[in-house]
């Protein structure tokens, strides 16, 4: 056999419904993360497998290993420690990291996701030990088909694909092959938080260079060690894999992540209406967004349509948030051009306006006519500050990495005006939001309805406890995507994320003082198949899905894969 044929071979097991069926015997059993119990194989499977000599005797169940798991997590002495650790508990057994991770997940979240997973990504060629997922280069364009094959997957075999290029990684810049873990770590919220079969998704870094310096000069770097390939090869390499997983896994959905605000929105363009894909900082964060958004205005008392918004930092995920909240009032009565002028954007050059150098195109129907502002002083720009004298916005979003940008004398001066504020501080991760809540609260004497992108403490302040919602993409994106591969949806609709949002929305109890906006992430589970079925069923009604659901709540909750051992037989 040849080295070409034999990592072509297929996948050494399959799932039958019921069990395991693998050709796979001994130290391959054991080296196989979805199939590996360890100390849980039972005799019989021991036997028929060759393990018999290789584990001791004891033999024990998931949950002793989920209670031995859990003290060797606390023994790891930082959080970076510990996602390595748990990094490394996946890559031996799915199910136990699973499991550990659904009965902690309140706990655990913020280790394998925002905000550790930041800090994993930029270690990642010095903590690096065995590789997860396919890296494809861009300096091979035509080994990409072959990449993706070497999983030895068939087309019904996957449902997911997470991509990233990892230019705008988070709020933390350009870390190159370091991206994975993203795409790794968005996975695991699919699992954990929809129950998409870990076995049927594909993390996907796509090495096009970096130009972080760091990287370039590290000597460890175990990425493409050139700059950024930008224009024509970016292009052809991004089209070479969209043709070749829509070619090997025809019905997946394609997840883009953390990629730089131009090429993300090109990128979902040109695919959004070819295949199935979403872009997650854009679409998932804008759906999100307006969840919390409807949430804080049935607590203020007021309309979606009334609202004054302010968008500090337009990039991939302001924008996209813009987006969706001028939907949102366009739903609410307004027409396209009126809902788009109650949006004011600030970015690093100041509030957008037409005249101005370096606005990029995604910018452009935000920017404000020159004439509307000509009584403001704009020497050198207009900043935050002004912007929020001027507009006295209702809804203050925060997606520009920059900490701190919400200074007491700006939300002081917001308060002044507005009865109820509502300020989302979105940028993860934890060193660069633009204020912290207990700060929000007591600028706002309480007022302040706030959420945040990373998990945050409750805030006690004159005798109310307000409860902060974490309005981060991972409440909306794995319930969406569940509900579109239920669905077998041919693409990704505006339709469906607004169905998404509501759903989201729709889950909380705003009745109690300082409650959260959005539900808590302990409740992922819940939230996920609300969402899908949401999606799911809206899928339908445009006409978009391929598969036929008579009863699409069923369907979501039977196609949620569970932390769980199987058994394992031989073939
Ligand atoms: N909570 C969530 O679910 C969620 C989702 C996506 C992104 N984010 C966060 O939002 C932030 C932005 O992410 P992105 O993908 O949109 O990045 P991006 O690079 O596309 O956008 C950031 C924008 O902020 C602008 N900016 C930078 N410095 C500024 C300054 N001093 N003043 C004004 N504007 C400034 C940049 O020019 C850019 O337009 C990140 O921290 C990211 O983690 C949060
Ligand atoms: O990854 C996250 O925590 C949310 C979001 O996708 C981001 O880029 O910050
Ligand atoms: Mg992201």
């Amino acid at each position: 056999m040849t080295a070409m044929t034999k990592v072509l071979e297929k996948r050494n097991f399959r799932f039958d419904g019921d069990a395991y069926i693998t050709t796979a015997r001994g130290l391959e059993v054991l080296g196989s993360p979805l199939l590996n119990k360890g100390t849980a194989f039972t005799r019989e499977e021991r036997e028929s497998l060759g393990l018999a000599g290789l584990l001791p005797p004891a033999v024990q169940s998931l949950s002793d290993r989920v209670r031995r798991a859990y003290e060797q997590y606390h023994e790891q002495p930082s959080n970076l420690l510990k996602n390595v650790f748990l990094t490394a508990l996946q890559d031996n057994d799915e199910v136990l990291f699973y499991r550990l991770l659904a009965e902690h997940l309140r706990e655990m979240l913020p280790i394998i996701y925002d905000p550790t997973v930041g800090e994993a990504i930029r270690r990642y060629s010095h903590e690096y030990r065995r590789p997860r997922g396919v890296f494809l280069s861009v300096d091979e364009p035509d080994r990409v088909e072959t990449a993706l094959a070497e999983l030895g997957l068939d087309a019904d075999d996957v449902d997911l694909l997470v991509a990233t290029d990892a230019e705008q990684i988070l709020g933390i810049g350009d870390w190159g092959v370091g991206g994975m873990e993203i795409a790794v770590g968005k996975l695991a919220v699919y699992t954990a938080a929809a129950g998409i079969d870990p076995a049927r998704t594909i993390p996907v870094a796509l090495d096009v260079g970096t130009d972080n310096e760091e990287l370039l000069r590290d000597p460890d770097y175990v990425g493409n060690q050139h700059p950024r390939v930008r224009g024509k090869r970016y292009d052809d390499f991004i089209e070479a894999y969209v043709t070749a997983a829509s070619k090997l896994f025809g019905k997946a959905l394609l997840h883009w992540e953390d990629f730089g605000p131009s090429n993300g929105r090109r990128i979902l363009e040109r695919y959004r209406d070819r295949v199935c894909t979403f872009n997650d900082d854009m679409q998932g964060t804008g759906a999100i967004v307006v969840a919390a958004a409807l949430n804080a205005t049935r607590v203020a008392g007021t309309r979606m349509r009334d609202q004054r918004i302010l968008i500090f930092g337009a990039g991939t995920a302001g924008v996209g948030i813009a987006d969706q909240l001028r939907d949102a009032m366009v739903r609410d009565g307004l027409d396209r051009v009126a809902a788009t002028r109650r949006i004011w954007c600030v970015d690093k050059q100041g509030l957008l306006i037409h005249d101005m150098k370096g606005l990029r195109d995604f910018q452009v129907p935000y920017a404000r006519a020159a004439g509307e502002i000509t009584a403001w002083s704009r020497n050198r720009g207009i900043g935050l500050r002004d912007a929020v004298a001027h507009v006295q916005p209702t809804i203050l979003v925060g997606t520009s990495t920059v900490r701190q940008a919400f200074t007491e004398e700006i939300i002081s001066d917001i308060a002044r005006h507005v009865e109820r504020p509502i300020i989302f501080p979105l940028s993860n991760p934890t060193e660069r939001i633009e204020a912290m809540p207990d700060q929000l609260i007591a600028w706002t004497d309480g007022r302040g309805l706030i959420a945040t992108g990373i998990p945050v403490q409750p805030v006690t302040y004159k005798g109310v406890t307000h409860t902060i919602g974490q309005a981060n993409n991972a409440l909306l994106y794995p319930g969406l995507g569940l509900g579109a591969v239920v669905a077998g949806a041919a693409r990704i609709s505006d339709g469906m994320l607004e169905a998404a949002a509501e759903a989201v929305a729709g889950l909380v109890d705003l009745g109690p003082p300082g409650a959260s906006l959005l539900p808590q992430v302990e409740n992922l589970r819940t939230v996920s198949a609300a969402v899908a079925t949401a999606v799911a069923e809206r899928a339908v009604e445009e006409g978009i899905a391929r598969n036929s659901l008579d009863d699409p709540a069923r369907r979501v909750e039977s196609a949620m894969w569970q932390p769980e051992y199987r058994p394992v037989r031989v073939e």
